[in-house]
C-alpha cells in the first residue's frame, strides 16, 4: 500500500447460508521465497499460481531493481536470475509497501552485498521493529544505518567478506530465520541458525529445492539447527504455489459462522507448519472436512468442505501460535460466536504486525458488542453463538491500522451479527487477498464498498 492512497470503508451485513466452491489464491509466504530464489537462482524459474498481492508484487520489482528478469506467460511468471552471488547493486530505493516479509527477508538476501541498498516502506511497515534481523547481520559485519529505535527507512552496507554466524533464534519468526539463511548464500562458510520451535519452513524446503547444500537437524526437545553452505550454486526451478491457508480462513470462518452453509475451498496450503487454525476449529467442534489430500509442488495441500457448525469454546495453548500466527484476528471471531470462553495465549508477537493485532481485534470486538479481555501476550473472549446485539447498530466502524487481516476478520463477523459490521478501510485488503470481496460475494456473502 503507498501511504497516500485513499481509504475505502466497508460494511457487511447478516447473510444467509453461503454456498459454492472457491479456489484460493497463491500462498503469500511461498509466493515471495519463489520471486527471491528465481530471481537469484542461475537460469530459468518458471512460477504457477503466484499471488498477485502488492506485497509479493512488491518483491517482484525489487528483485526487477536488482537485476532479475521477470516476464509473465499466460498464467506463468518466468524469471531469469542473476546467478547466486551477482545481485547488482539498485539505483532506486527499494520500497515494500506494506509487506513486513518482503522487507525482511530481502534485507538478509542483500544487505550482505558490499553496496548501499535503502529500504522504505508504507506507514505500518515503517512502525515495525526491525532490529531482530539488524542484529544478526550487524555480527555478519553489515553496517547499518536505521532511524531511532532500528525502523525503515534503513540503509545497509555489506562488508568486502561477511562472517558467517551461528545464531539462535530469540523471537518465533520464519522471517527472521528467512533472513540470516538468505544472507548466508552470500557468505563463505557455514551459516548456522537454531530455531527453539519450530516456524514456517519454507525457506528451508525452497532452499533445497533451489540446489542449495542445507541441513536440517532436530533434536528430542524440537530445537532445530538449519546449517547453509554459503556462495553455492542455485538452479532455476519449477514452482506451482499452493493456495494460502490464511486466506482460506475467512471463507472458512464465514462458513462456520453463517447458519445453513456449506462451502468447499479448494487447493489449500496443509502444512503442518501453517494448520493451527484449522486444529483450534476442530477442537471447537467446527465441522472441517478435509478432502483429496495430495502433494503439489512438494507440499502437502487438500481441499476443505465447510459447514455451519456450533463452536464451544477452548483454550489455545502458546505453543500453537508459530503455526496460526497471522490467524488469531479472525479465530478471535470465531470465538465470539462459540458457546463459552476462548482463552488464545502466546500472542505477544501480534503487537509487531501490519498494527497491533491484539489491541486492534479487542478494541474491534468490544465496538461491535462481544465481551473480551486483553492481557499483555493472551486474549479471552466470551462467545454468544446466536451473535444477537453483536455489530454497530450506530454505525461505528472498526479502525484497521492499515492492517488486511484486521480489516478482513471483522468483515466476516458482520455475516453473521444482528447489526451490521464497519470497518473504515478495506483498501489494504489487495497486499494479501485481492480477489477478497469478489470471492465472499460468489459464496453470496453481502459485504458492500459503504
Ligand atoms: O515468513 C513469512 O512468510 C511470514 C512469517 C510470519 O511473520 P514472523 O516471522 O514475523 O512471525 C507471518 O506473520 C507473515 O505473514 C509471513
Ligand atoms: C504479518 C503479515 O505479513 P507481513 O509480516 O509480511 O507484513 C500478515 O500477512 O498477516
Amino acid at each position: 500500500m503507498s501511504q497516500g492512497s485513499a481509504s475505502k470503508p466497508a460494511i457487511a451485513r447478516k447473510s444467509s447460508g453461503l454456498s459454492g466452491t472457491v479456489r484460493i489464491p497463491g500462498d503469500k509466504s511461498i509466493s515471495h521465497r519463489a520471486l527471491i530464489l528465481g530471481g537469484l537462482a542461475s537460469g530459468e524459474t518458471r512460477i504457477f499460481g503466484l499471488l498477485k498481492g502488492e506485497d509479493v508484487l512488491n518483491t517482484g520489482k525489487v528483485m526487477q531493481a536488482m537485476g532479475a528478469v521477470i516476464r509473465k506467460d499466460g498464467g506463468a511468471w518466468i524469471i531469469n536470475g542473476t546467478g547466486n552471488g551477482a545481485l547488482l547493486a539498485p539505483e532506486v530505493s527499494l520500497d515494500f509497501g506494506n509487506s513486513g516479509t518482503g522487507v525482511r527477508l530481502t534485507m538478509g538476501l542483500a544487505g550482505v552485498y558490499d553496496f548501499d541498498t535503502v529500504f522504505t516502506g508504507d506507514a505500518s511497515l515503517s512502525q515495525r521493529p526491525m532490529g531482530r534481523v539488524l542484529d544478526p547481520l550487524r555480527r555478519m559485519g553489515v553496517q547499518v544505518k536505521a532511524v531511532e529505535g532500528d525502523r525503515l527507512p534503513v540503509i545497509l552496507r555489506g562488508p568486502e567478506t561477511p562472517a558467517p554466524i551461528r545464531y539462535t533464534l530469540s523471537v518465533a519468526s520464519a522471517q527472521v530465520k528467512s533472513a540470516v539463511l538468505l544472507a548466508g548464500l552470500n557468505v563463505p562458510g557455514v551459516t548456522t541458525v537454531i530455531e527453539p520451535a519450530i516456524t514456517r519452513d519454507h525457506t528451508e524446503k525452497m532452499l533445497a529445492g533451489f540446489g542449495a547444500e542445507l541441513s536440517v537437524k532436530t533434536d528430542k526437545h524440537g530445537t532445530r539447527t538449519i546449517q547453509l553452505q554459503g556462495r553455492g550454486r542455485l538452479t532455476g526451478q519449477i514452482i506451482d504455489v499452493p493456495g494460502d491457508p490464511s486466506s482460506a480462513a475467512f471463507p472458512l470462518v464465514a462458513a462456520l459462522l453463517v447458519p445453513g452453509s456449506d462451502i468447499t475451498i479448494s487447493n489449500v496450503l496443509m502444512s503442518p507448519t501453517r494448520t493451527g487454525l484449522i486444529l483450534t476449529l476442530q477442537e471447537m467442534d467446527a465441522d472441517i472436512e478435509i478432502l483429496n489430500r495430495r502433494l503439489a509442488g512438494g507440499e502437502d495441500v487438500a481441499d476443505l468442505r465447510v459447514r455451519h457448525s456450533e463452536l464451544t469454546g477452548v483454550t489455545v495453548p502458546a505453543e500453537r501460535a508459530p503455526s496460526m500466527i497471522d490467524e488469531y484476528p479472525v479465530l478471535a471471531v470465531a470465538a465470539a460466536f462459540a458457546k463459552g470462553r476462548t482463552v488464545m495465549n502466546g500472542l505477544q508477537e501480534l503487537r509487531f504486525k501490519e498494527s497491533d493485532r491484539l489491541s486492534a481485534i479487542a478494541q474491534g470486538l468490544k465496538l461491535n458488542g462481544v465481551e473480551c479481555e486483553e492481557g499483555q501476550d493472551w486474549l479471552s473472549v466470551t462467545g454468544r453463538p446466536d451473535g444477537k446485539g453483536f455489530g454497530n447498530a450506530a454505525g461505528e466502524r472498526v479502525v484497521t491500522h492499515l492492517d488486511h487481516r484486521i480489516a478482513m476478520s471483522f468483515l466476516v463477523m458482520g455475516l453473521a451479527s444482528e447489526h451490521p459490521v464497519g470497518i473504515d478501510d478495506s483498501s489494504m485488503i489487495t497486499t494479501s487477498f485481492p480477489q477478497f470481496m469478489d470471492l465472499m460475494e460468489s459464496l453470496g456473502a453481502k459485504i458492500e464498498q459503504a
